[in-house]
């Protein structure tokens, strides 16, 4: 079998004091399109933040692309082609969609994507692309933070809840979206609380509840229901 691009086990991390993530494995290979799904709370963002090292970790092993990380940081993650798009978004505000977009070739990796294959899977960022990043809608933006991640060529890219407060008709267009990215060969790790988009974009789903993955299974042999069941209150 391949390594896998992303590989958590046993992890154990840490804000402060406070014991979020409790042995918990996630594994992602080349290609994979997973869902990380689970209640609020229950530390799926604790799981970003671990492998940015935003997160101590302190038990449990990390390695990206077969190389383990005992102290996890940014740049390493970028630098070994994993890339987040951060819950929010995080567009740079005195900054053009265009500047943004290119903030994310800073980690130099080359490949499929540039500016205007960029432009090619979101044209509303070329027509807006000297305007400021902030001034766009909550869609466009949630497009410019997955075009900034894509400018670094990355083999996987971390979604945190990307379609958070979108209109439905945005959901679908970046549920097509996603489909095209992992198609190009990059591998997804979509965190989602909207399962119909999960269904329609993930292959494979992991299941958190206080801090571990306590089920998982593959998307298309299971039933919406089931996959409500794990995140709903
Ligand atoms: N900086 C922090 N310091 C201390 N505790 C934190 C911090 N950030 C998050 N937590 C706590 O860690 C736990 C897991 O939070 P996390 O954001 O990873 O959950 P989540 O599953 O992503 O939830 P959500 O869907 O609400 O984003 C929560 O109890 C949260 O209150």
């Amino acid at each position: 079998m391949s390594t896998p691009l992303l590989e958590l086990e046993g992890v154990q991390s840490y804000y402060g004091s406070a014991h979020i993530l409790h042995g918990l494995d996630l594994r992602v290979n080349a290609g994979e399109r997973v869902a990380l799904i689970g209640r609020n709370g229950v530390g799926k963002t604790t799981v970003v933040n671990t492998v940015l090292g935003l997160a101590a970790l302190r038990g449990g092993r990390v390695a990206l692309a077969g190389r383990a990380m005992p102290r996890p940081r940014t740049y390493m993650a970028a630098q070994r082609g994993v890339v987040v798009v951060p819950q929010g978004r995080r567009i740079v505000a005195n900054l053009t969609v265009e500047e943004n977009l290119k903030l994310g070739a800073a980690t130099g990796r080359t490949g499929h994507w540039t500016v205007p294959e960029v432009y090619k899977l979101f044209p509303i960022l070329q027509e807006r692309a000297h305007t400021p990043g902030t001034a766009l809608s909550g869609g466009q933006q949630q497009m410019l933070a997955v075009g900034r991640a894509l400018m670094a060529n990355p083999s996987l890219i971390l979604l945190d809840e990307p379609t958070e407060g979108l209109a439905p008709v945005i959901v679908d267009q970046l549920g097509v979206i996603f489909n095209e990215v992992a198609r190009q060969g990059t591998a997804l790790l979509l965190i989602e609380q909207n399962m119909t988009l999960v269904a329609r974009v993930a292959e494979r789903y992991c299941a958190m509840a206080k801090g571990s993955v306590v089920a998982q299974g593959v998307v298309a042999q299971t039933s919406l229901d089931e996959l409500h069941a794990h995140v709903m209150v």
